[in-house]
Order: structure tokens, then C-alpha cells, then sequence
């Protein structure tokens, strides 16, 4: 699990003077599952590309099973499986004619595709749909049919931008599961770009925080919530109040619980607010709430998550701390 498959180092790609992607360094080993997070426009697109040898560098260097991407991309995408957020399938072909297609491109016999192709249908669940026609396919089976589409080459990684947007919940599940089982079982290395936290926090092993082409942070859940909170905040309440505040009200309220003994931050998102410090105070809490008249609709202790993590670099509520 230590030797690492992708390495990217000091990679940059600028358009203009733009730094779309600002030196870059990042080791992802071998079977494990990362993630890519950012907003809009943070490099995580232009980053596969350089991956997958699809744009150049502007300077610095990427790896990708110990091949430079950049000199041998050809190479690189023989290993490699790229699944895009929607995959181009021909629609009048079955499921099965497509990925026998796939298959009989990466130069697989007739034979030895059917194969291939049969067991993959049935691993990614679309066995009994197979001889239906792509074009009519729901989003969910399309991204398997893409999963399986991407697996026919047998790759050492496969690299996912968005997988899940547009599916149901019960076929994220699915989907996820199957990328979790894919990676545990047969020791494939997934990089997946998402935005979707909850769905990172629950499949990757590792994430990697991107803002403005630069990579602020990279660990687990644990590590990063560890070294941005648990030093100077290692509690967290939450409270759940009924409709927003007025902006008047949320001065009140936040000047009232940073005040509090052991409080360090206060953070106020729509109808919740995320109280951070160096003790317990969800008793302290509830009193300023409720005398402020506020309407409360649960208050709970909880651990920090990605969405915690994510927030404090840079979206949505803001932080306000007391040493800010
Ligand atoms: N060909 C190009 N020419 C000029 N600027 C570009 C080009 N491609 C990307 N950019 C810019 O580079 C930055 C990074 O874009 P990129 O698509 O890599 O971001 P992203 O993190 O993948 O965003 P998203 O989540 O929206 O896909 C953006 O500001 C984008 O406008």
C-alpha cells in the first residue's frame, strides 16, 4: 500500500499568466482510494489531464505507474481508465455490444473479449439488462456501463471526474460500493474528483484539498480535522434552529457565544450553527439560545467531518474566530 503509483511534482500548467495548476506535489500509492476536492475551477480537471497526458505542463513533472505522462502518454492511457462525468456510448449497441467494442479496440480476441466483457456484466450488476440498448439505459447503469467500459482494459488505475452526479441514492450506494469492492479486491488505485463530501468521506482513504490550483492540504478525515481543529478546538456543538437569523440577531448570538468560556469559533450556516472550542459547553449553549430567542430544534455534541474541514478552507459560512 506504500509504493506510489501517481506522482506529481512541482507540476504546473499556466494559461497566460494564469496558474491554472501552481507546483503541484502529490504521491498517491498504489490501491488506495483518493480524492480529489475543490470547487469550481480549483485545477482538478486540468490535473488528470496532465495525468492522462492530455495537456502538457507548463513545467514541472507527472507519473503515473512510473511512466512520465507527458513524453509517453500512450502508455500512461493503456493503464489507465478514465471514466468522465457522462461516457459517449454508441445507443443503438447493447450494453454488451459496446463494451465488446471496447474490448475488441484494446485488441482482446473475439474470444477472450466475450469473456472479459461477460464477467464484467456481471460484476458491475447489468447482467440482466446487457442485451438492452445503451441509448435507453438509466444515468446509474450508464456509470456503471462506463465503470465496466473503463475495467475492460484491465487498468492499474482509473481516474472518476463526478461519477455519481445525476444518480439516485440508492445507486450512489451501489456505485460506491462497487468502486470500494474493485479497489479492495483487485488492488486498483481510484482517483475521484468530486464534489460531493459526504460521498468522499465515506469511499476515500485519502482526500486532497485544491484551491486555486494549489493543494492546501492531503490526509484522512482524522489527520485533517486533527490539524486544523484539535489542537485549538477538539469539541464541536451543533445546533439546529428553526429558520435563519437575521443578520442583526447572528452579531448577537456570535458575540454572545464566542464569549463563553472554552468557545474558540463560531461558525452560522442558514439554520445551523457550529460552535467550536476547548470544552463542553453545549449546556452554556442552549441557555444563550434559548434566552437570545432562538428557536431550538436539537443541539448535539459531534465529530469533525469533511464537510467541517472543507468549510474552514474556504466555502459557504464563515468562521469567525476569537483570535481571527
Ligand atoms: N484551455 C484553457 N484556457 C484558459 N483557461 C483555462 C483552460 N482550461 C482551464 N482553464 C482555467 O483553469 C482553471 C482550472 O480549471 P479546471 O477545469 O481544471 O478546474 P476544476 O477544478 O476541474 O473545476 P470544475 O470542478 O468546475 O470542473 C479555471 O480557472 C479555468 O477557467
Amino acid at each position: 500500500m506504500n509504493q506510489s503509483i501517481i506522482e506529481l511534482e512541482s507540476l504546473t500548467k499556466k494559461y497566460g499568466e494564469f496558474a491554472a495548476v501552481d507546483h503541484l506535489d502529490l504521491s498517491i500509492r498504489k490501491g488506495e482510494i483518493f480524492g480529489l476536492l475543490g470547487p469550481n475551477g480549483a485545477g482538478k480537471s486540468t490535473t488528470i489531464l496532465m495525468m492522462l497526458g492530455l495537456t502538457e505542463p507548463t513545467s514541472g513533472r507527472v507519473k503515473v505507474c512510473g511512466i512520465d505522462s507527458t513524453i509517453h502518454p500512450i502508455d500512461v492511457k493503456r493503464r489507465v481508465g478514465y471514466l468522465p462525468d457522462d461516457v459517449g456510448f454508441y445507443e443503438q449497441l447493447s450494453g454488451r455490444e459496446n463494451l465488446l467494442y471496447t474490448a475488441r479496440l484494446n485488441r482482446l480476441s473475439r474470444r477472450e473479449a466475450e469473456q472479459r466483457v461477460d464477467a464484467l456484466l456481471q460484476r458491475i450488476g447489468l447482467k440482466d439488462a446487457s442485451g438492452k440498448k445503451a441509448g435507453k439505459y438509466s444515468r446509474g447503469m450508464r456509470q456503471r456501463l462506463g465503470l465496466a467500459d473503463v475495467l475492460v482494459k484491465n487498468p492499474e488505475v482509473i481516474i472518476l471526474d463526478e461519477p455519481t452526479l445525476g444518480i439516485d441514492p440508492i445507486g450512489v450506494r451501489e456505485f460506491l460500493d462497487l468502486i470500494v469492492a474493485l479497489s479492495r479486491e483487485e488492488q486498483i488505485t481510484v482517483l475521484l474528483s468530486s464534489h460531493h463530501l459526504h460521498q468522499v468521506q465515506q469511499v476515500c482513504d485519502r482526500v486532497g484539498i485544491f484551491v486555486a490550483g494549489k493543494l492546501l492540504a492531503q490526509g484522512n478525515v482524522v489527520e485533517l480535522s486533527k490539524a486544523l481543529f484539535s489542537d485549538k478546538e477538539p469539541y464541536l456543538v451543533e445546533a439546529a434552529i428553526e429558520g435563519a437569523l437575521t443578520p442583526e440577531m447572528a452579531e448577537t448570538v456570535k458575540s454572545q457565544l464566542l464569549d463563553l468560556e472554552g468557545a474558540v469559533s463560531v461558525r452560522i450556516d442558514k439554520e445551523r450553527i457550529y460552535i467550536g472550542g476547548t470544552q463542553e459547553v453545549t449546556a452554556e449553549v442552549a441557555h444563550i439560545l434559548v434566552h437570545a430567542g432562538v428557536g431550538l430544534k436539537h443541539l448535539n455534541t459531534r465529530e469533525y467531518g469533511l464537510d467541517d474541514i472543507y468549510t474552514k478552507y474556504f466555502e459557504g459560512g464563515e468562521v469567525y474566530g476569537k483570535t481571527a
